[in-house]
Order: C-alpha cells, then sequence, then structure tokens
C-alpha cells in the first residue's frame, strides 16, 4: 500500500476487478502519481468515463468522478469543466468508448479545445464485452465477432487529432512508464484539449497485441519539432513502429472556455451562482 493521497479508501469504492496482467493497473498508478506529481489534490481533480473496462477507472482512484454512458465522456468533462473552470478534469475511456461508441464526441471534442485531458487506453479489442473486433483492431486478427479475421483499417485518431488541429497529442505505450508519467504530465498541465492514447495490452482477448508486440512495434521520437504539423502527421502515418511521444502541440487555441465567455452574459462559474430556490421550485410544481 502506498502513501498516494489518490490511493486512500473511499466509502463505497469498489474492489479492482481488471483481469491479473492488465494494463490499466499500470495506467491507473501512472495517473495516481501524475496528479501528486503536479500537487493536484483529489479535491481539485474530476475522472470523468464511459463504459469499459478502462470506464471502471473513477472507481479506483479517490478524486471526484463520473462513470457516464458509453462514449459518453467527452460531453460530460466538458460540462463538467464548464461549471467549475478550476477543476482538473481528466477523461478516461478505451478505444471503443472514445473511438465508436463516443467517436462523433471525439471529433467535436478537437475542434472544441476544451481545456481537459484525454486519456485512451487503446487495447485495440472491445475488452469488458469479451473481445469483439473494436475501431483500432488490426486487419485480419481474427476475433469473437470476426471468426474469419477483421477486414476494416483501423482508425488512425493520431492523424486525424494532428489533421484537425487539435492542441496536443502524443502516444504512449503503458510498457514505458516513465514516458507516460511524463506525457500525462504534460497533458495536464496543457491549456486546452490534450489527447493521450495509451497502448496497452489486453491479457485475455487480444493474444496479437501483447507486451512483446507493442515493444517491437513502438519506437520513442527523438529529434521531433510537435509545431511542425506536416512532420507530426508524417509520424502518426507510421505504422510499421508506431511513434511514441508528443506527435502535435499547438498553444495558440484558444479554449472552449475562453470562446464561450467572449458570449457569456454572466461569466460566472455555474458551481459559484445562488440557485433561486423559489424559482426552482416553481418549475418544478409546474412540471407535476
Ligand atoms: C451504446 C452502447 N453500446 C454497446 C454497449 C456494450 N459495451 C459495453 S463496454 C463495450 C466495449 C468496451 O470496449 P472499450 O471501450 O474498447 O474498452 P475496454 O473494455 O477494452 O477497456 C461495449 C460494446 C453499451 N454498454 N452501450
Amino acid at each position: 500500500m502506498s502513501n498516494l493521497l489518490y490511493d486512500s479508501q473511499r466509502p463505497g469504492s469498489q474492489e479492482i476487478s481488471w483481469c491479473p496482467g492488465c494494463g490499466d493497473f499500470a495506467i491507473l498508478e501512472v495517473l495516481k502519481k501524475s496528479l501528486e506529481n503536479l500537487n493536484k489534490t483529489p479535491q481539485q481533480t474530476a475522472i470523468i468515463s464511459g463504459i469499459g473496462q478502462a470506464g471502471k477507472l473513477p472507481h479506483y482512484i479517490h478524486s471526484n468522478g463520473f462513470h457516464t454512458l458509453h462514449g459518453r465522456a467527452l460531453p460530460i468533462a466538458t460540462g463538467v469543466k464548464g461549471a467549475n473552470p478550476e477543476l482538473t478534469v481528466v477523461a478516461v475511456g478505451g478505444d471503443g468508448d472514445m473511438y465508436a461508441e463516443g467517436g462523433n464526441h471525439f471529433l467535436h471534442m478537437l475542434r472544441r479545445n476544451p481545456d481537459i485531458t484525454v486519456l485512451v487506453h487503446n487495447n485495440q479489442i472491445y475488452g469488458l464485452t469479451k473481445g469483439q473486433g473494436s475501431p483500432t483492431t488490426l486487419e485480419g486478427m481474427k476475433t469473437t465477432t470476426q471468426p474469419r479475421g477483421v477486414t476494416e483499417e483501423p482508425i488512425n485518431a493520431m492523424a486525424i487529432a494532428i489533421a484537425q488541429n487539435a492542441s496536443f497529442v502524443a502516444r504512449s505505450f503503458i510498457g514505458h512508464k516513465e514516458l507516460t508519467q511524463d506525457l500525462i504530465e504534460q497533458a495536464v498541465e496543457h491549456k486546452g484539449l490534450a489527447v493521450v492514447e495509451i497502448f496497452q495490452p489486453c491479457v485475455s482477448f487480444n493474444k496479437l497485441n501483447t507486451y512483446a508486440w507493442y515493444k517491437e512495434h513502438c519506437r520513442i521520437i527523438e529529434d521531433h519539432d510537435p509545431s511542425d504539423r506536416a512532420a507530426a502527421l508524417a509520424l502518426a502515418l507510421d505504422t510499421e513502429r508506431y511513434p511514441l511521444g508528443i506527435l502535435y502541440r499547438s498553444n495558440d487555441k484558444k479554449t472552449y472556455e475562453e470562446q464561450q465567455a467572449a458570449y457569456q452574459r454572466n461569466n460566472t462559474p455555474l458551481w459559484q451562482r445562488k440557485v433561486d430556490q423559489e424559482a426552482l421550485r416553481q418549475l418544478l410544481d409546474s412540471k407535476k
């Protein structure tokens, strides 16, 4: 048992139910360390997820949290940040959660640039529902629902994010814990949307993309200027040896909160506004 603030037992918290060897354990550990290193208290942090194995994470960390519907972490995270901009908001989810069920939200998130961090636990499979092909499953891989092999091309979310001028785009593999921690810390510190895709083996349902496979098929980026969008896109398109590190960063984008502030009549964050109890009661009564 470590002394990490984020480890303390929360009333009603659940036992961890990931498979032994799952990459989610290390992502959880690294996320806790990153937040502590940045001196973010659990009270200052909100972890938002959708559904899936990765989606269970808010139950296992002592902070504010919201386990929402499949694919819906991103709009909820945007709402949480809007209601209380002082919170450090981190959305977590699997590749299915973020790129399939939540794919539409993912695209619009890239345009909006809310000041949140998105961690995509990319195990290239639907884990919770026992091994169906996900948007990132490699072509030809046999799965429980594609017994003759997946026929579609995998989605390249990093390339999409760079093409859409997202403000911080990074990729890691959880086998490189120090790199992952460094990227998460930089992502949380970044002002604007920070997407970190983290390769993580699913030891039960993905027998192709193992720890050894990722070690062989990934490389840590050296000598790359993340403000060079064309170079970033070229890196993202390399699917022979996936580049790990910060692929792209554009610091001059306005955050969603800043864009909205220009149009608001009342810029007091929602959580600080007084609730008119009488008006609320009348509204509720009118619906009876
Ligand atoms: C709208 C909707 N569609 C499908 C499901 C069933 N479902 C729950 S989790 C899941 C897959 C999760 O896979 P992923 O997001 O990659 O996360 P992992 O479990 O691999 O961490 C699916 C298909 C659901 N709950 N809601």
